[in-house]
């Protein structure tokens, strides 16, 4: 049993453990959040701690693309993020960088920052430390490679995907000022370079898909839930 009593069998007891993963603009974090708020799960967002760091990088004024450098910033990295799908924020010290790491500064360098091996293994391990924290019946965590390498273990595993032009669309509707030529080069370019690292365009066996193509928000959300209710107790 673990701290928060979750049961030992398996390595999640009988923590619920929703992995989510998908490219960018995907819906991953909007559709987690609002399906762990509709189950009473926990949220957990992994991009954000890679945000935060790229963040905490460039004050600090390291080169993104100097790995030992990056590496380096690790032992002052005092990250914290809320898990309550209505209480969320993200804390970097006494500096509430919730905003901030959502910066288009930030978003140009953190697949740079994420690509450093010493980065990947401690967030790894500090998101399994706040999985196995929570204190609710489950948790849905979002990212890029939580079906295969965080909680390959998961007993839900869901890759959300949708046509790369969806996606751009969705994404410059919601970032105004941006021409949607831009907004879809960063988006592509993005994708590009995380997917040299993890590979969360196709889904490895076990995982789920979920395409939202031709879904709207509502209909996502629906079709995870689904998949949780069919996959958790099976
Ligand atoms: N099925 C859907 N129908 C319409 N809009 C959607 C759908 N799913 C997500 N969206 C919208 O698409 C936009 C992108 O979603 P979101 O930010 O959750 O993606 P993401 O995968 O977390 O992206 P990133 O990895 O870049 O952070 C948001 O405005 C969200 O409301
Ligand atoms: N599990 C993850 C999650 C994120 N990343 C990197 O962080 C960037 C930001 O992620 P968002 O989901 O907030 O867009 C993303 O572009 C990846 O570089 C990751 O590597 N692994």
């Amino acid at each position: 049993m673990n701290a928060e009593g979750h049961s030992a069998e398996g390595p999640w007891g009988d923590l619920v453990v929703v992995a989510v993963d998908g490219p960018a603009g995907s819906g991953k974090s909007s559709v987690s959040k609002a399906a762990a708020r509709r189950l009473g799960f926990a949220y957990l967002d992994t991009g954000a701690a890679y945000r935060a760091l790229a963040w905490f990088a460039l004050q600090r004024r390291v080169d993104p693309t100097d790995a030992r450098a990056v590496a380096d910033t690790l032992p002052d990295f005092d990250y914290r993020i809320g898990t309550d799908p209505d209480g969320y924020h993200v804390m970097v010290g006494e500096h509430d960088v919730t905003d901030a790491i959502r910066d288009p500064d930030v978003t140009a360098v953190v697949s740079a920052i994420a690509r450093v091996p010493e980065v990947r293994v401690r967030l790894t391990e500090l998101f399994r430390a706040i999985m196995a924290g929570t204190s609710r019946e489950g948790i849905v965590v979002e990212g890029r490679d939580i079906t295969t390498v965080v909680a390959p273990d998961a007993p839900v595993r869901i890759l959300l995907t949708a046509d790369e032009h969806v996606r751009m669309a969705r994404r410059s509707a919601e970032l105004t000022g941006h021409s949607a030529a831009t907004v879809g080069e960063q988006l592509r370019n993005r994708d590009r370079a995380d997917s040299r690292v993890v590979d969360f365009m196709n889904a490895a066996e076990g995982v789920t898909t979920v395409d939202s193509t031709d879904l709207d928000f509502d209909q996502t959300v629906d079709a995870v839930i689904a998949v949780v209710q069919r996959e958790a107790h099976a």
